[in-house]
Formats: C-alpha cells, sequence, structure tokens
C-alpha cells in the first residue's frame, strides 16, 4: 500500500514533469510536502531540483521550522532557500493573503532560478476539504471541480503530483522510513476553516476518496461545459487588445455556458490569476441580457449589434503601475518593444487625449485613454496605438488562442 502511494507519485511527476531538467519543490516542513521532497529527491537522479520555503513570520517558531525544512532538503543535496514574507496590512483574510504571498514569493525565486516549475504537496485530502469548502460557500462546477494537476499561475507553473495519494498513506510511507516531519500547530487551530472543515470530515466520517470522486466527476462536466463554450465562441476574434465575441450565440447560450464565457473573456483582458467571483459575474450577465455596457473585475463587456466587444476596463488601465525598459509588460497584457532609457510606460489618460488623433483609431473615448502612452520625464512621447509612426511597438501579450485555452482550462 505504502509503496503503491510512491509509485503513483513517481507516474505522475513523469507525467507531468518527465521532460523537465531542472524543477522546484516547496516545501513547509509539514508531513505532505516531506514526503513529496523525498519522492521526489530519489526520482529526479540525474535532474536538478530546487527547494524553497516560505517563512510567513506569523508564529514565533516559523523561522526554525523554516530551517530545519531546509536540513531535511539539503540532507538529501536539494538546495534550499528561506524566502520570508512581511505582512503589509492587518486587514483582510489572512490564510488568503499568506497563500497569495507565498505563491509570489515561489514565483519570484523559480525565475531567478530559471525553474520551469515548481511542485507543491497537495494530496486527496485537500482535493476533498476544498471540495466541503466551497460547498458551503454555494460554489458552482468549476470551484467544486478537482484541483488541477498543474495550473500556469503569478508566472509559473505549478505542478501537483500528490493530488491522488491520502494523507495518511504518505504518514505512513514516512513512518516506515522512519523520516520526520513538523506538525505545524495552526493545523489544530479551528480559528481556520480548513481545520473546522477537516475535523467535522473526521466525526461525520466523510471519506475522502468519494469526496475525491465527487471532484472528478465534477470536473469531467466542466470539460464537457467548456467544449460547449469553445464551440460557440469559434468566431471570435482579437484585435489590438480587444476580444470581440458573437453576441447572439452567447445570448442563446444556456446560463452556465454564458458564465464560462464571460470568465475568461475578463481573465484574458486582465490576466488575472483568479477568476472573477460568482456574484460580480452573475450581475454581469444580468446586465448584458439588458442590453448595457458592464464592467467586471477590471474588462468592460460592451454590446454592439451582434458582437460583445470586451475591452480593458479604462479606470483599471488607468491605475496599471507604470512600467520601464527593465520590465517591459505593461497592465499585464502589452508587451512593450523599443523603448529608449528614461522611457516609460502608463496610460495615455483622458488629458492627454485630447492632444492625440485618437479618433482615427476606431476605438471609443475611453478605450482610446486606457492604451498606452510612452513618456519621457512625465512628458507624452507616444501613443503607439493612436499614432501611425512610433518606434516603440505595443503587442497584445495574449492572442486569440489564448482565449480558446482559458475556456477550455481555467
Ligand atoms: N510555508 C511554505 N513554504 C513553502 N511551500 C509551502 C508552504 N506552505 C505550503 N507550501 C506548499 O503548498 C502545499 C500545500 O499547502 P498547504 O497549506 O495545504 O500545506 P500544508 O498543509 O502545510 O502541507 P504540508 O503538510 O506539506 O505542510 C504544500 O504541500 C507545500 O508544497
Amino acid at each position: 500500500m505504502s509503496l503503491g502511494a510512491a509509485d503513483r507519485i513517481r507516474a505522475a511527476l513523469n507525467r507531468l514533469a518527465g521532460d523537465m531538467p531542472i524543477l522546484g519543490i516547496a516545501i513547509s516542513g509539514g508531513g505532505d510536502s516531506t514526503a513529496l521532497l523525498h519522492i521526489a529527491a530519489d526520482w529526479a537522479r540525474d535532474r536538478t531540483l530546487m527547494a524553497a520555503t516560505v517563512d510567513h513570520g506569523l508564529r514565533p517558531d516559523s523561522a526554525v521550522e523554516a530551517k530545519q525544512a531546509g536540513e531535511a532538503a539539503t540532507a538529501l543535496g536539494i538546495p534550499h532557500v528561506v524566502l520570508r514574507w512581511t505582512r503589509e496590512t492587518e486587514a483582510g483574510n489572512l490564510m488568503a493573503e499568506a497563500r497569495d504571498a507565498r505563491l509570489r514569493l515561489l514565483s519570484g525565486w523559480a525565475q531567478r532560478n530559471n525553474l520551469p516549475a515548481v511542485l507543491l504537496g497537495h494530496t486527496r485530502d485537500d482535493v476533498a476539504e476544498t471540495l466541503m469548502m466551497r460547498l458551503a460557500r454555494g460554489a458552482g462546477i468549476d470551484g467544486l471541480a478537482e484541483m488541477a494537476e498543474w495550473r500556469d499561475a503569478f508566472g509559473l507553473r505549478w505542478i501537483r503530483p500528490m493530488l491522488g495519494v491520502g494523507r495518511a498513506e504518505l504518514r505512513e510511507w514516512m513512518q516506515a522510513r522512519d523520516i520526520g516531519w513538523i506538525d505545524d500547530p495552526s493545523n489544530q487551530n479551528t480559528d481556520f476553516e480548513r481545520v473546522r472543515v477537516r475535523k467535522a470530515m473526521a466525526d461525520l466520517g466523510v471519506d475522502t476518496m468519494a469526496l475525491a470522486k465527487v471532484a472528478a466527476n465534477l470536473s469531467e462536466a466542466r470539460d464537457a461545459l467548456a467544449l460547449y463554450a469553445a464551440e460557440i465562441c469559434r468566431d471570435a476574434r482579437a484585435t489590438r487588445g480587444t476580444l470581440i465575441l458573437p453576441r447572439g450565440p452567447i445570448r442563446r447560450a444556456p446560463a452556465e455556458i454564458r458564465r464560462r464565457i464571460v470568465v475568461a473573456a475578463c481573465r484574458w483582458i486582465t490576466g488575472a490569476d483568479y477568476p472573477p467571483r460568482r456574484a460580480a459575474v452573475s450581475h454581469a450577465l444580468n446586465g448584458l441580457a439588458g442590453g448595457s455596457r458592464v464592467t467586471l473585475d477590471g474588462a468592460m463587456l460592451e454590446p454592439d449589434g451582434e458582437r460583445l466587444h470586451v475591452i480593458r476596463e479604462p479606470a483599471a488601465a488607468m491605475r496599471a503601475p507604470s512600467v520601464d525598459g527593465a520590465s517591459p509588460v505593461w497592465d499585464n497584457r502589452w508587451r512593450i518593444e523599443g523603448l529608449e532609457a528614461g522611457q516609460e510606460v502608463s496610460a495615455v489618460g483622458l488629458e492627454d487625449l485630447v492632444r492625440l488623433p485618437w479618433r482615427n483609431a476606431g476605438l471609443d473615448r475611453d478605450e482610446a485613454a486606457g492604451t498606452p502612452a510612452i513618456r519621457e520625464n512625465g512628458k507624452l512621447v507616444a501613443a503607439p496605438l493612436l499614432q501611425a509612426g512610433s518606434r516603440v511597438t505595443c503587442l497584445p501579450s495574449r492572442d486569440i488562442a489564448d482565449f480558446q485555452t482559458m475556456l477550455v482550462r481555467h
């Protein structure tokens, strides 16, 4: 039984990362990622594996634990670093913020080390607990479907090779080999929803295998719906950062399909790592059904005859931080080429727009104000999408194929 668990993980590693000569692994020092560390170290052989631990600094022992996690990695010949997080505000959902910060820190580390992907130690128990938590929140099919074995987010591929294995199996496997791990006291803290859900599931005798099966069944349903949505959008087009969708077929499609299309369109525009909230999507769909222009999480959807135009919400573009030649992707959607030293990219804005021939660009006023502008010492030098002849080019960082992929894969 325990050998079976390691074999299944190795098979998943072959399937998901078999062609990667170098790979990262995120270890907390807890049981799941410690098991993954050992199994991946053995699997890696002539591949290079690098490990990192995020010290959230939320408990007095966290630094010591991060160091211990590192010792486990270096004992296996795997280089390890500790990445420290400092929380900026006290407001908001601590767990969600910590997870986001963790993914960002890990992604930065992976990019600095040219790692194409990072392994995470989620297990079948995580799948079951997530399903229960989302059920309680009234999630839709996507929220309830199983976690993906891989996902691209925060500029990186995340691989979860242990989704088919239970936490208890892993602990058995480690005990049989005398491998120790750190029991995080937060895993007993009932202030956290996941801990309460875990306890409730144990009390009710809920079988994680059955719940994981429900999640897998819903994934199949999701995939079928995704193909339906992709079929409806087969004539979708992308031009200069605007997505143009067929309005009639979308209007006639069932609500679940409309929802999926709107979510993918919004994420295509914003490049966001998470989909917009369900209630916000419902609100946007109601507006669209009434023929109105709506905004959703930084995207703007505008009915135009038989077409639905999806653009960047101008106010969101104006809030996007400016970038220079060192990191030439602006607003998470424009790749800027040809910037000179001292030049920066930010939105054109309404003030500078009046001096530009924006009407020739076939955009409306708000849309034009949200396009990239090149400035030097705060002074407008060029607005490449609105004027011909600029030496700087702005290329959309996503094309129509990316939209089709987003429809099928969330
Ligand atoms: N502080 C951390 N530093 C690095 N990676 C982490 C950290 N916390 C979690 N991870 C990664 O994310 C995965 C899932 O996170 P989750 O919060 O479910 O972890 P966990 O319950 O602490 O798991 P584990 O038993 O491995 O500690 C972990 O298995 C690990 O790969």
